[in-house]
């Protein structure tokens, strides 16, 4: 079994049918989810793709070899694109600018998963790190094409599900994985561990995250 699919089974699979079941997830595709959820989302998003993208930059200082170094570094960059680009238009659709973004500031949530990704990117080994990165990629690019078959008769949803459902995410998911495959011929069973528990705690952010912004989480005091 390659090292991507022993991650998936043993510390993702149970949670993404979770995932995909999710209300704010059906509210995307049925249309149902209101725009003040969807608002929470993106200012959230914009907040957590800020730490993702130095997050990722750790990922390609920790790389071993310079293909891996570019294509983080690459991912890195585009990171910070999304958030202007996609969240700009997202934004300005929902009657908000950065300002707004500020001003929210960070949910209890998107503290805990930047913090842990931050962590371990900075602090764990190099396979560690493309453990905890991996989720990000892999459930968006999963969720994206699932959501994709159906799409979304409101058109914010449906451009953001085309985003994420589209072969160009596809190629740089799949590259991820090839990288990770890789790297699973490398690691001893301690660091193999430790990238599971990674994976799986990285997984169990990203449904916290969408369920943060089901029920607009604010900090309890
Ligand atoms: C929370 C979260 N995870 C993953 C992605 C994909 O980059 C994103 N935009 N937001």
């Amino acid at each position: 079994m390659t090292f991507s699919a022993d991650l998936w089974e043993h510390g993702a699979a149970k949670v993404y049918e979770e995932i995909v079941r999710h209300p704010f997830i059906t509210g995307l595709t049925d249309g149902t989810l209101p725009h003040a959820k969807f608002r929470y989302f993106v200012i959230q998003d914009s907040h957590y793709l800020r730490a993702y993208s130095r997050a990722l930059a750790l990922v390609a200082a920790r790389a071993t070899d310079e293909d891996a170094v570019s294509m983080f570094c690459r991912h890195a960059a585009e990171a910070i694109d999304v958030e202007r680009e996609l969240h700009a238009s997202l934004l300005g659709s929902l009657g908000l600018t950065s300002a707004d973004v500020d001003t929210a500031g960070s949910g209890p949530t998107t503290t805990a998963y930047m913090s842990y990704l931050t962590a371990v990117c900075a602090t764990g080994t190099y396979a560690e790190a493309v453990a905890a990165v991996l989720p990000c990629y892999w459930i968006y690019r999963d969720v994206g094409r699932a959501l994709l078959e159906r799409s979304s008769p409101d058109p914010l949803y449906a451009q953001w599900i085309a985003t994420y459902g589209s072969p160009e995410f596809d190629a740089v998911v799949e590259s991820v994985l090839g990288v990770t495959n890789r790297l699973g011929t490398e690691v001893g069973p301690a660091e193999r561990d430790r990238c599971l528990r990674h994976f799986s705690t990285t997984t169990r952010y990203e449904w916290m995250f969408w369920d943060a912004a089901y029920h607009e989480l604010e900090w309890p005091v």
